[in-house]
C-alpha cells in the first residue's frame, strides 16, 4: 500500500485539481520521420503517416517490436525530434510550447541518478534547475516522494536502493516539475517480474491521483493492457500504426484481472494486430 494513503494524504487536492488549467489532449495528423542514411543509403522511415489521437488524462501504451519507432513517436512528442512531414498538436499547442512550458515529464528506462546526492536531492534537482524556492522545492521534495512510497528513504544514495527503487526516484523526480503529460519509455523493463507488478499497481495509483495523460512505450503485451486505456500496436519497416486496442477493463485493476478470459483476449487481440500486418 502507498505510504501515501496510509498518511491519508488528499493528493488530488494537491496535484490534480491544478488551478493552471491545461488541455493535454493531443492530435497526431500524417507524421512521418525519417532519418538520413550515415552512409548515403535510402534514409530510415521511422515512422509513416501515423495518425492518433490521445484524450486528456488518457494511460496510453506503444507497442511493438525493436525498431517499429515507439521511442521516435514519443520523442517527437516531447519535441526531442522533429518530424519530417506532419503535425502534433497537444490542447492546440504545438510540442515546442508544451516542452517550454515545462509540461512534460519524461521517464527512461535507465533514471540515471547522481550517485553523490541523496535520494531527496534527486528528486529536487529539476527545481533547483528552474529556481523554485527553497521551502517549496521541500514539500514538493516530501510529496512525490509519499506518492511513490518513498518518504522513509529521503536521506538514502542511489547505490543503497534497489532498481524498483531507483525508478521510482525517477519518477517522483519527472512528476516535481507537476508535469501534464507524463512520457514513459520503457520504465520497468530492466526489473524482476515481481517488481514490475508492484510498479505497475503503484504506477496506476500515481495515474489515478494525479489525473495525467500518461503515454507508455513498453514491448510487453500484457503489460500495455494491464496499464492501459488505449493500447497502440505499431510495426516497423517501416513504423506505422497497424491497430489501436481499447482496454476496457474496469478500474482500478488488480493483479487477478490477468487471469481474467477477458483480460487474455484482449491480449491476444493485441498479438494479432500484429500477424495481421
Ligand atoms: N537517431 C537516429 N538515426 C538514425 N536512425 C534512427 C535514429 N533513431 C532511430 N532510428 C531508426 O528508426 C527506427 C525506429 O527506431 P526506434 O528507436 O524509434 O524504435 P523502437 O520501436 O523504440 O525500438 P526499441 O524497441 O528497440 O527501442 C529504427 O530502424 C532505428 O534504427
Amino acid at each position: 500500500m502507498f505510504q501515501a494513503e496510509k498518511a491519508n494524504v488528499n493528493y488530488d487536492r494537491n496535484l490534480a485539481s491544478d488551478p493552471d488549467e491545461f488541455n493535454t489532449g493531443i492530435i497526431i495528423k500524417n507524421l512521418s520521420v525519417k532519418f538520413p542514411d550515415k552512409n548515403g543509403g535510402e534514409p530510415v522511415e521511422a515512422l509513416r503517416n501515423v495518425n492518433l489521437e490521445i484524450k486528456p488524462g488518457e494511460f496510453v501504451s506503444l507497442v511493438g517490436p525493436s525498431g517499429c519507432g515507439k521511442t521516435t513517436l514519443l520523442r517527437t512528442i516531447a519535441d526531442l525530434q522533429q518530424p519530417t512531414t506532419g503535425t502534433i498538436s497537444i490542447g492546440g499547442l504545438t510540442p515546442r510550447e508544451v516542452r517550454l512550458q515545462q509540461k512534460f515529464g519524461i521517464v527512461f528506462q535507465n533514471p540515471v541518478l547522481y550517485e553523490w546526492r541523496t535520494v531527496r536531492r534527486n528528486v529536487c534537482m529539476p527545481m533547483e534547475i528552474m529556481g523554485i524556492p527553497k521551502p517549496e522545492r521541500t514539500r514538493r521534495v516530501s510529496e512525490m516522494l509519499e506518492l511513490v512510497g518513498l518518504y522513509d528513504f529521503g536521506k538514502k544514495h542511489p547505490h543503497e536502493l534497489s532498481g524498483g527503487m531507483q525508478q521510482r526516484v525517477g519518477i517522483a523526480r519527472a512528476l516535481a516539475l507537476r508535469p501534464k503529460i507524463l512520457l514513459m519509455d520503457e520504465p520497468f523493463s530492466a526489473l524482476d517480474e515481481f517488481t514490475k507488478e508492484k510498479l505497475h499497481l503503484d504506477l496506476q495509483n500515481i495515474w489515478r491521483k494525479t489525473r495525467k495523460t500518461i503515454i507508455f512505450v513498453t514491448h510487453s503485451m500484457q503489460e500495455a493492457v494491464f496499464l492501459s486505456d488505449k493500447v497502440v500496436v505499431l510495426t516497423p519497416h517501416p513504423g506505422r500504426v497497424s491497430a489501436v486496442v481499447d482496454i476496457n477493463l474496469p478500474r482500478p485493476r488488480g493483479l487477478e484481472i490477468k487471469d481474467t478470459v477477458k483480460f487474455n483476449a484482449l491480449v491476444s487481440k493485441v498479438r494479432n494486430s500484429f500477424e495481421g500486418v
